[in-house]
């Protein structure tokens, strides 16, 4: 039984309109117009984690990739990739004097200087849990909400939301990325009772997709409509209203960092949905006055050839971004089996962009 939220085209009709989404490659774009992304994560324990975020970001296409991180992080995550500007603008306990009286907000302000700069952040990889770290980049997450910066939030970035859901509650340029037990955090956080697996398992698989969607819907909806893509044998995204399941395969390998393939790839679709919204080229489709809510409504954008609504967009990216990994996964695993590790999905970004999207029409990819 299909839940009456979800949307009904196929995957092929999905990646027909992502491709929409997608900016071709023109002699007239200069530096950073296709996208910039800053990772904000990293810390003495995590390097990884904000490393594959940023690659998986640029090799999707974006133009520029930043790190903010940990003043002890940023020495290894340069280390590991010159193609990454890295910012040493993480307080820590380690770093500050009091850590019982600081300023957030001002120790916060470096990185909020950057943030006109920026068409997207991905919040959370390798962040860590120090309590001055988390303080500074609730800050963050205040200045991005208030000049309308998309983020994506994920792992450590989650806990301050599970801590503070106010920060985000009704922010809807927001996607949530929670893994089972990122999401039964939040969903306990915010008092939405979630089916155990044992429950959903005895259900037939009809019927525990559409438990599962509940549950995201309904964390969704507590959050006053921001998307969650709640990752597992398959993702579930819903914005509270609409959802989509991606049920492209994956690998067979559960190692650790696959989620950060996922945050970079949103990343660079949350940047290039911006350039799409901003006209920055012609997408060949035709004006829409509407402004697509209900799941109706994106549904009947999703069969027209209309310029698609933001609601629909990042609709599309969230489901892009999550096939994009899992098919990364797949191929990862089908060339490492049980030795692949995280960097090989990085390694496979542009491969799984080219076999499930495309580049786009128009775009000149020989010189
Ligand atoms: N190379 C790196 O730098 C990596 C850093 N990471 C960072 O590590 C930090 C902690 O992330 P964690 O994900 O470990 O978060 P948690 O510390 O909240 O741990 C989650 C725990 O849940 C378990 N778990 C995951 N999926 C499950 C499922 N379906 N059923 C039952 N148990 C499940 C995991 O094994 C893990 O022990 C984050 O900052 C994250 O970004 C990880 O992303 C892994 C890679
Ligand atoms: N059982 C599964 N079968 C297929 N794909 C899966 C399965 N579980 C997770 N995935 C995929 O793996 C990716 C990472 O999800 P996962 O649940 O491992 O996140 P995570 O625990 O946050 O990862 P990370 O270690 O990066 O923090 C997602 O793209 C998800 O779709
Ligand atoms: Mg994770």
């Amino acid at each position: 039984m299909e839940s009456v939220h979800h949307v009904t085209a196929s995957s092929k009709v999905l990646f027909t309109k992502v491709r929409k989404i997608v900016p071709p490659m023109l002699e007239k774009f200069h530096k950073g117009q296709l996208g910039r992304v800053a990772v904000i994560g990293g810390c003495v324990d995590y390097t990884g984690a904000p490393y594959f975020s940023a690659m998986a970001s640029a090799k999707l296409g974006c133009d520029m990739s930043h790190v903010v991180c940990e003043r002890s992080a940023a020495p290894v995550v340069k280390s590991y990739s010159p193609n990454l500007m890295v910012h040493p603008l993480l307080p820590s306990s380690d770093t500050v004097k009091d850590t019982q009286s600081i300023d957030a907000p001002a120790l916060a302000g470096p990185i909020i200087d950057m943030l006109s700069r920026l068409h997207a952040l991905v919040i959370g990889p390798g962040l860590g849990r120090d309590g001055v770290t988390l303080k500074v980049v609730a800050e963050v997450i205040k200045a991005a909400r208030s000049q309308s910066i998309p983020f994506v939030l994920d792992a450590d970035g989650l806990l301050i939301v599970t801590e503070n859901p106010g920060l985000i509650k009704g922010y809807k340029e927001c996607i949530l990325t929670p893994n089972v037990v990122e999401f039964g955090r939040l969903a306990k956080a915010l008092g939405i009772k979630v089916a155990s697996q044992a429950e959903i398992s005895q259900e037939g698989n009809g019927d525990q997709i559409s438990k599962e969607s509940e549950a995201c819907e309904q964390l969704s909806k507590a959050l006053g409509g921001v998307t969650v893509v709640q990752k597992g044998p398959h993702d579930v995204i819903s914005n509270g209203v609409t959802s989509i399941i991606s049920d492209t395969k994956g690998g067979l390998k559960r190692s650790g960092g696959q989620g950060d393939t996922l945050t970079g790839s949103l990343g660079t679709f949350l940047a290039w949905r911006a350039a799409y919204h901003d006209k920055l080229w012609d997408s060949g489709e035709q004006d829409n006055a509407n402004d697509a809510q209900t799941r109706d409504e994106v549904q009947a954008e999703l069969e027209s050839n209309k310029r698609m609504s933001p609601t629909t967009t990042l609709l599309l990216a969230a489901w892009a971004g999550s096939s994009i990994t899992r098919e990364c996964s797949r191929k990862a695993f089908e060339a490492k089996g049980r030795s692949m590790q995280a960097s090989d999905l990085t390694d496979e970004v542009h491969g799984a962009f080219l076999r499930l999207i495309g580049e786009p029409e128009g775009s000149q990819t020989h010189l």
